[in-house]
């Protein structure tokens, strides 16, 4: 394999698990040092560890081995802390996320789940923005991911390359990395809360890097190919939490529509003009990251009951 490849991996290790975990046990009190579930925060939602209480944040930049969020909607901290009343239910959210566009190796990016796994996470929800291929999800819709396509995974960008590890699989099987029990909590989820059946649907994921938005046909190919959203992240994170032995919920956050014209002939558009005749045309639209922000500041309260009922449902049927 290329060296430069598998560096993109997991550099053959864990990284500096043992300061990062050092660390951690040093700054939270006992009570919170062990979470059961984690929430990973799509851009926008940071928001969503505000259902928590006796909330401990702990910066990235205090954590070897941990980047810096420098996308807008991201912030660079953990948030530790309770859901839900009594003894309340140990929560982390990763406030922010690492995206390999930003310029951090693959290693980088899922290295907080690795860290999350460690500290005794079994349930991991993981949330994005992400534009809808699938022409009948409406923008502000939520999608319960069940499958994905990763085509930087299938040609080489890939966050398990590296030598063999001792008690991790060599060929991580992923027909079901997207729990089903997990999933089947979401729609009940939501159905406890009284949401719109239209507010959530079910689809699959496509990944792409960015940071560059599709093109119409890169839209109309990622479509074709059977995805309903595109993002840019979570499969990475996907991946290490299912080597890690940990259950996966991913929902996506449906902010825009990605833009894909049916082609249009320029020259068809000329000759009508020579011949005097006019063509309706759409008219071009251009997606943004603030069109994504502002969407995702929109929905983040909705999301936000769905993920502390989904916990609660989680940890009602796991204790
Ligand atoms: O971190 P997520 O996947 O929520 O962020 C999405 C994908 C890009 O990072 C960005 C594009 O607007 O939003
Ligand atoms: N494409 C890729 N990533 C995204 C999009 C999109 O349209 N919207 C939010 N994240």
């Amino acid at each position: 394999m290329p060296a430069a490849l598998a560096s993109q991996g997991q550099n053959g290790g864990i990284g500096p698990m043992a300061s990062t975990l050092e660390v951690l046990a040093h700054i939270l009190p006992a009570r919170l040092l062990k979470p059961r579930v984690a929430i990973v925060c799509g851009s926008g939602l940071s928001t969503l560890a505000s259902s928590l209480r006796d909330v401990v944040e702990v910066p990235y930049s205090s954590l070897e081995g941990f980047g810096k969020s420098t996308v807008e909607g991201h912030r660079s901290a953990l948030a530790f802390g309770l859901l839900g009343e009594g003894n309340g239910i140990p929560v982390v959210a990763m406030l922010g996320r690492f995206h390999p566009y930003e310029g951090h190796s693959l290693s980088t990016v899922v290295y907080p789940i690795r860290v999350l796994a460690r500290l005794g996470v079994r349930d991991i929800i993981i949330t994005n923005a992400a534009g809808a291929l699938n022409p009948s999800l409406d923008v502000g819709t939520i999608v319960s991911i069940q499958d994905h396509l990763a085509i930087p995974n299938l040609a080489g960008f890939n966050p398990l390359l590296g030598p063999a590890r001792p008690n991790y699989p060599r060929f991580l099987p992923l027909s079901t990395a997207y729990s089903r029990p997990l999933r089947r909590l979401v729609f009940l989820a939501a159905h406890t809360l009284g949401l719109p059946r239209a507010a959530l649907a079910e689809g699959t994921y496509a990944w792409v890097s960015g940071p560059s938005y599709e093109t119409p046909a890169e839209g109309r190919f990622l479509r074709a190919a059977g995805a309903d959203v595109v993002g840019m992240s979570t499969v990475p994170e996907v991946l290490a939490a299912r080597e890690e032995g940990l259950n996966v919920a991913v929902l996506s956050l449906v902010t825009n529509k990605v833009v894909i014209p049916e082609y249009s002939s320029v020259r068809e558009e000329v000759e009508a003009e020579l011949a005097g005749k006019s063509i309706q045309r759409a008219k071009d639209a251009e997606v943004s990251h603030e069109e994504v922000l502002s969407v995702g500041k929109q929905k983040a309260e909705v999301m936000k009951t769905l993920v502390a009922k989904l916990i609660e449902l989680i940890v009602s049927e796991q204790p």
